[in-house]
């Protein structure tokens, strides 16, 4: 379960508290009007941006002081976060070990990584020469392979076109669903939200709501979220 007990994050001119806990396997949307703190909240989560207070828990532990790469999760942004100068093996071997140094069975890993999102035979070639989605799937071979419990995303998907981008939100569903992972997605498109999670979570106005079933919620939105859609 990921909790965030009475979070309070702080920058100047901007405040946003979290009070809520999701159960493990979740799938969570984050959306709301931009610079309402989605992005900051996954940080606060993340490990990149200390709250003022409050604390994350996973499992019941507080994360407070783990460095990012010591607390239980991955990380997916929209640039997808692959490194131009490695091949597409290198960069899904970086989840396994950042020296690169793998073994064979860890060499093997990624290469069954990577059939699995569909990237079979592409292992030589550089972020440069694949294709938006491919890209996209490369990342997703990444995150599967370092079976992390929690997965954030931050509009992952927002450069592709609507049918490519529903194919990686269904991998990305199978991908999580293969790793029992609890998922957080920063969405601005109601429709990621609607496909893909379960819940959904409004920030706005300085705080992020608890996570509320995505369908009832779009079908009558709270005035917040009303305006926010543009539907007032
Ligand atoms: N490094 C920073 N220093 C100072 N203020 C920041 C910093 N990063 C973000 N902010 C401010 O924090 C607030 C929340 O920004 P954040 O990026 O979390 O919003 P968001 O909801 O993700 O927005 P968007 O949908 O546009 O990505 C904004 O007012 C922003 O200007």
């Amino acid at each position: 379960m990921l909790q965030l007990d009475r979070v309070e994050l702080a920058q100047p001119g901007f405040r946003l508290t979290a009070d809520w806990s999701v159960p493990k396997g979740a799938r969570v949307a984050l959306i709301g009007p931009s610079g309402a703190g989605k992005s900051s909240l996954l940080s606060a989560i993340a490990g990149f941006f200390p709250p003022v207070g409050g604390h994350v828990l996973w499992d019941g532990s507080a994360l407070d002081g783990l460095a990012p790469g010591e607390r239980p999760l991955s990380i997916l942004f929209q640039d997808q976060n692959l490194f131009p100068h490695l091949t597409v093996a290198q960069n899904v071997g970086m989840g396994l070990r950042t020296d690169l140094r793998l073994s064979a069975d860890q060499t093997a890993r990624v290469t069954a990584a990577l059939a699995r999102v569909g990237l079979a035979g592409l292992e030589s070639r550089r972020p440069a020469e694949l294709s938006g989605g491919q890209q996209g799937r490369a990342a997703l071979a990444r995150v599967l392979l370092r079976a992390r419990p929690l997965l954030l995303l931050d509009e992952p998907f927002a450069a592709l076109g609507p049918a490519l981008k529903t194919q990686m939100l269904d991998l990305l569903g199978d991908v999580a669903g293969e790793t029992d992972a609890t998922v957080l997605m920063v969405t601005h498109d109601p429709a990621d939200a609607r496909r893909f999670a379960g819940l959904t979570v409004l920030v706005e106005g300085g705080t992020a709501h608890a996570p509320a079933p995505t369908e009832a919620l779009f079908t009558a939105p709270p005035p917040e979220l009303a305006a926010y859609l543009g539907a007032t």
